[in-house]
């Protein structure tokens, strides 16, 4: 298969596989289904015969004018040829429900994806989403594994995370270098519960408590420029010590901190 490296081009070619992650969409038969990234459309030709509704987004311009052609008498199925960074999802929720996300990811862009399905998370019921193994592992860390990071606590907040399925280098052509794991992320809204509302603030808190992984929080936060004494009491009211590394807190716990340290020492007058 011709293929076009800088675009993620790693056409998945078991079909079984390909089966597997339609149906773990559950029943489409009424539902929206996103697709990213349909290349070929190994996967798409499955969710066409079920969706009632399937929107595909293909940058390519050759594949996308390639699946108008195969879904040509298909009146459910919708392709956009689009930077699914710059397409608006909430504005393709359905009237009635949310939207089903599916795709097997091009790996150059899978965290701006997955933050940008995060952003987008009241308008999506579900996501199954096929990335490099060592992202869907930090994705899916728990607090206190080695995992544990910036990615796995952005997108929790947002989401139920568990892992899939992997599939080995030869599920694809041209083979990647590399292991794919499918995750599933169940959208839910969090925000009453943990009341963040600022996300860039909340990604700053977080950049600043991961910056050293060997550090305590309370040095990496010093680092970052609050004082002493605001860590001792936003730890105290978080719960936590600042002796812990960040790796050992949880989302809730993050958002506890994030309120009570208050604006981070380099914010704007709107935090
Ligand atoms: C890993 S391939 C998956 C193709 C197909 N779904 C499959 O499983 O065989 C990733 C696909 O995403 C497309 N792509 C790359 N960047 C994109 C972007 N920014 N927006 C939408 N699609 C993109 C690529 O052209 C490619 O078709």
């Amino acid at each position: 298969m011709k293929h076009k490296p800088k675009l993620g081009q790693n056409f998945l070619v078991d079909a079984d596989a390909a089966r597997r992650i339609a149906e773990a969409l559950g029943d489409i038969t009424t539902e929206t289904v996103l697709e990213i990234g349909p290349g070929h459309g190994a996967i798409t030709g499955l969710l066409a015969e079920r969706a009632g509704h399937l929107i595909c987004v293909e940058l390519d311009r050759a594949l996308a004018a390639e699946l108008r052609f195969r879904f040509r008498n298909a009146t459910n199925v919708q392709i956009l040829e689009a930077d699914i960074l710059t397409v608006d999802l909430s504005a393709l929720r359905p009237e009635n429900g949310k939207l089903r996300v599916i795709g097997n990811l091009p790996y150059y862009i899978t965290s701006d994806i997955l933050l940008h399905l995060c952003r987008h998370a009241s308008a999506i019921d579900t996501a199954v989403v096929m990335m490099q193994r060592e992202v869907a592992d930090r994705v899916a860390a728990s607090p206190g594994s080695r995992d544990y990071g910036v990615l796995s606590v952005s997108v929790q907040r947002h989401a139920d995370v568990s892992s899939m399925l992997t599939l080995p280098p030869s599920a694809f052509s041209p083979p990647p270098d590399v292991f794919s794991t499918v995750l599933h992320l169940r959208m839910r809204d969090r925000s009453s519960e943990l009341g963040v509302l600022n996300d860039a603030a909340f990604t700053r808190l977080l950049r600043a408590a991961f910056a050293q992984k060997r550090k305590t929080l309370g040095n990496n936060l010093r680092s970052a420029g609050y004082s002493p004494d605001r860590i001792r009491a936003a730890c105290e009211a978080a719960g936590v010590t600042s002796d812990l590394r960040a790796e050992a807190l949880s989302v809730s716990q993050f958002a506890a901190l994030y309120h009570a340290l208050g604006a981070s020492p380099s914010a704007t007058s709107s935090e």
